[in-house]
């Protein structure tokens, strides 16, 4: 049986070597070029930013508008919905899967992180990390400064309030902010007044 390479276990969500894998160097060194280009583009060149974040990320669908910098590691993992929008410094790493829906807002500062090392520091100086998926749903706002931790789900219709550490799971149809973010209450009818 042939041993699975670091990029196959990082799919897996098993520890892998990010750091001496060639691969994965190699990757990142491509995805990070694209940044690069991206990031130095005049704003006005608005079908050149669409077609690099085209390039870069695994999927887009419609229109979609990344204000930058915007920086990540790999780019295919990373998938768009229909009318998606990244405020000024939007960081994701995404060393696994992170898939966000259609109509989904993120304000300035937010932090997308897949991917984490373990506690103990010798297998953490060797270069190991895992990486689970992040998933955001349909109609989702997220506030400024919002950090989303590995392996989190948000789901559709939800507002993060601003400054939240997103460490687990937040269902659908909530307002949820704080550090650890919890749900604070459902969005209602009254809210359609606003
Ligand atoms: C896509 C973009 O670029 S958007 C631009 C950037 N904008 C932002 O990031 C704004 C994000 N907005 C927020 O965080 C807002 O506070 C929201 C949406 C969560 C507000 O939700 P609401 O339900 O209207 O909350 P409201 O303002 O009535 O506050 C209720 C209480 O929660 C507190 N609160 C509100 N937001 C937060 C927060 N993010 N973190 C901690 N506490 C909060 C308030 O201080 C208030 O406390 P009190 O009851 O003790 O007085």
């Amino acid at each position: 049986m042939t041993e699975r390479t670091e990029k196959e276990k990082a799919t897996q969500s098993l520890l892998y070597n990010a750091s001496y894998d060639k691969e994965l160097i190699d990757e990142r060194a491509y995805c990070k070029a694209l940044c690069y280009e991206y990031n130095r583009l005049h704003p006005a060149k608005i079908g050149e930013r669409t077609t690099l974040i085209q390039k870069l990320f695994g999927k887009t669908s419609g229109s979609f508008l990344i204000e930058p910098p915007f920086i990540c590691d790999y780019g295919y993992n990373i998938e768009i919905g229909n009318n998606f929008y990244a405020n000024h410094n939007c960081i994701i790493l995404d060393g696994a899967k992170i898939v966000f829906g259609d109509n989904v807002m993120i304000a300035p500062h937010c932090g997308f992180y897949t991917a984490g090392h373990p506690l103990d520091a010798e297998r953490r100086n060797a270069g190991l990390e895992y990486a689970y998926p992040i998933k955001v749903g349909n109609n989702v706002w997220v506030g400024g400064n919002v950090v989303v931790l590995p392996g989190v789900t948000i789901g559709d219709n939800t507002v993060i309030g601003a400054g939240s550490v997103v460490t687990k799971n937040i269902p659908s149809g909530v307002v949820a902010f704080g550090n650890p973010c919890r749900v604070i209450r459902e969005i209602i009818d009254e809210d359609k007044k606003f």
